[in-house]
């Protein structure tokens, strides 16, 4: 059986998994696209080769009868209309973070869902599926390192022309509030965000670095470093410190060299090479799921905790105090999802 999938926003990452699930995946096959600009919608179906239609809106793609399930992958601010629209017609819907703009929009969805009776949406924090962060979650279960104190994280980017205002968190540390409750099945209670001495690569007005301190319910004490102009590389790192010992994320594969009295390995400089295999699994255990008609990935609560906690982190800047994160009683529709990813 195949998943006829329909695709909302054809830019970078809509290309890619349209790329991927063509050629790469299997189970998946793309036969719809749309984009505002229509332009970039037909390109894609020429480079692809697709056998797809190209619909005047994602709200026409929802509704078409022949689109079993819908990729969301437009901007940030078009998500939460379309991950409604796929809900209100009992469609399957993956979408690229963030799940919407607001909480009280990712707040929406999760309710029209419950209503809805059915698991239907899947947000696109990949990390989850990367190896490295599988084998670290693997070896704080087994206890391998004790119960966990205290991480020590960086995301780090090359550099980031297009960010502006409080893009280092909203569009980039949303990965590292998503991959740490995942990693440590525990919730934030408070944030407290640091703001150093900016770097002069940094694009006006715009702060670069923070260092982000977040507590959890159990009292596990993280600490954040977000840089989005570091210069040097694309550079994601998380250390946990347990009681018995300490777990490194694994350092992406990489020759050593030594030569002229140096030792030395590659860095990458960009994200989608760090996680081109786990957007591969991602989308992969997407279809899979979706075909066996379950819902196994970061769900929509997942991103609505996420957004709760981007607020906090942003009054914490705004405040310079630590801030409470108050999140309602997950309910009871997520907490029991049959496989958790
Ligand atoms: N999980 C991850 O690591 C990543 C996630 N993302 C997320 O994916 C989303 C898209 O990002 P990019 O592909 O980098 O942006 P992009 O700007 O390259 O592509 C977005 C596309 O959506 C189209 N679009 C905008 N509004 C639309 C609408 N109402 N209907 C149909 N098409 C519409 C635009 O014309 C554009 O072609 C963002 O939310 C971003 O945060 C992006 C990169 C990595
Ligand atoms: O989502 C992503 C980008 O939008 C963001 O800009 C990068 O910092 C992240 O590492 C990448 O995964």
């Amino acid at each position: 059986m195949v998943l006829k999938i329909g695709v909302i926003g054809t830019g970078a990452i809509g290309k890619d998994h349209i790329h991927r699930i063509t050629n790469t995946l299997n189970g998946g096959e793309i036969i719809a696209v749309t984009d505002v600009n229509p332009e970039q919608a037909e390109a894609v179906v020429e480079t692809e080769n697709l056998n797809a239609e190209i619909f005047k809106d994602g709200h026409a793609l929802i509704q078409s009868p022949n689109v079993d399930a819908v990729v969301v992958t437009s901007w940030g601010p078009t998500h939460e209309e379309f991950v409604l629209a796929s809900i209100a017609a009992g469609k399957p819907v993956f979408c690229e973070k963030p799940l919407a703009t607001t909480a009280e929009g990712c707040k929406r969805i999760v309710d029209a869902e419950v209503e809805s009776g059915k698991q239907l949406v899947t947000v696109g924090f990949m990390r989850r599926y990367d190896q490295g962060y599988r084998a670290l979650k693997k070896t704080i279960k087994e206890n391998q390192i004790g119960t966990p104190l205290m991480l020590h994280c960086a995301h780090r980017n090359q550099n980031a022309p297009a960010f502006h205002g409080d893009m280092p968190i909203t569009d980039s540390f949303v990965h590292e509030i998503d991959i740490l409750r995942w990693l440590l099945q525990d919730d934030y209670v408070s944030v407290q965000v640091i703001q150093p001495r900016r770097t002069r690569f940094a694009n006006d007005g715009m702060q670069d670095s923070y260092m982000i301190l977040l507590e959890t319910k159990e009292g596990i004490r993280i600490d954040a470093e977000v840089f989005v102009n570091c210069q040097y590389g694309y550079d994601v790192q998380c250390q946990v410190v347990g009681d018995t010992g300490i777990a490194n994320l694994p350092e992406p594969a990489s020759v050593v060299v030594r030569k002229d009295a140096k030792l030395s390995s590659d860095i990458l400089t960009d994200w989608k090479p760090r996680f081109i295999d786990a957007y591969d699994v991602e989308i992969q255990e997407w279809i899979d799921a979706t075909l066996k008609g379950e819902m196994n990935g970061p769900s929509a609560w997942d991103g609505y905790v996420v957004s709760v906690t981007v607020d906090a982190c942003l009054e914490a800047k705004n405040s310079e105090k630590i801030i409470p994160i108050d999140l309602p009683e997950c309910p009871s529709f997520y907490r029991e999802a049959k496989v958790e990813v």
